[in-house]
This record gives structure tokens, C-alpha cells and sequence, in this order.
């Protein structure tokens, strides 16, 4: 095989592997936007009721199941929290707006506003 061939047979695979890294990027995308109607939904009972937007309980066990099913998916659990505490932050700033006492901007919430990172958007 010359190495032109080589070249086309890597990039053949290449485009192969990347059709399922988008196929999965587009079901991530999916499964967090059904997460957020969800969280929409907890966090407009929870304004209706007088109850905080945090739960940090919840989490806590949240964090302990997770970085468990990281570890048996051979996924960094760190990681995995880190992803956790990411999307937590950004639910918690929609439930201090959907309680009326949101900052009308990113300062205050939880963790990823402070990061620098440019947040998910979540639903609005
Ligand atoms: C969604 C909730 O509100 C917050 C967000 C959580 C989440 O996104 O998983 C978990 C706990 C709460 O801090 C909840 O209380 O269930």
C-alpha cells in the first residue's frame, strides 16, 4: 500500500469515527435539553412553594452516584463531577430568577459564572 493510499484509508476512518462523535454530540445536546425542562419544572414549583433553589443534600448524593458510575464506566470521576457542578450552577441561577431574586446577569451564581467559563445556556 503506497502511502497516498495509507493517507486516504486514515482519513476514510477518520470521517467514519467522526460521524459518531457528532451523532453522540447531538444526543448530548438532546438529553440536556430534556434535563433543563425538567429543572425548569422543579424550579418553577419550588418559586410557587417558597422553597430554595438549592439543595445542596441532593447534590451531594447526586455527586456520590455519579462518580460511581463514572468509575464503573471507566470515566475520570472528577471529571464527572466537574460536569455535574458545571450544569448545577447554571440550574440553580434559573431558579433564583424563575423565585424573582435572580441578579439579571451571571454574577451569583453557584460556579460557573465565577469560572470565566462561557455557561450552557440551559433553557430559558
Ligand atoms: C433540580 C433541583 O434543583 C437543584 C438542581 C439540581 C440538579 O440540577 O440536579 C439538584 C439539586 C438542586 O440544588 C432539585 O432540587 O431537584
Amino acid at each position: 500500500m503506497s502511502a497516498i493510499d495509507d493517507r486516504d484509508a486514515a482519513m476514510t476512518e477518520l470521517l467514519g469515527i467522526r460521524s459518531s462523535i457528532d451523532n453522540i454530540d447531538a444526543a448530548l445536546i438532546h438529553l440536556l435539553a430534556e434535563r433543563f425542562k425538567f429543572t425548569q419544572q422543579v424550579g418553577r414549583l419550588k418559586a410557587a412553594h417558597g422553597l430554595p433553589p438549592s439543595d445542596p443534600d441532593r447534590e451531594k448524593r447526586q455527586i456520590a452516584r455519579l462518580r460511581s458510575l463514572a468509575e464503573d464506566a471507566h470515566l475520570d470521576p472528577a471529571f464527572a463531577e466537574k460536569w455535574f457542578n458545571f450544569v448545577v450552577a447554571e440550574v440553580i441561577q434559573h431558579h433564583e430568577e424563575l423565585a424573582g431574586n435572580g441578579t439579571g446577569g451571571n454574577v451569583g451564581a453557584s460556579g460557573a459564572a465565577e469560572t470565566g467559563v462561557t455557561g450552557p445556556t440551559g433553557a430559558r
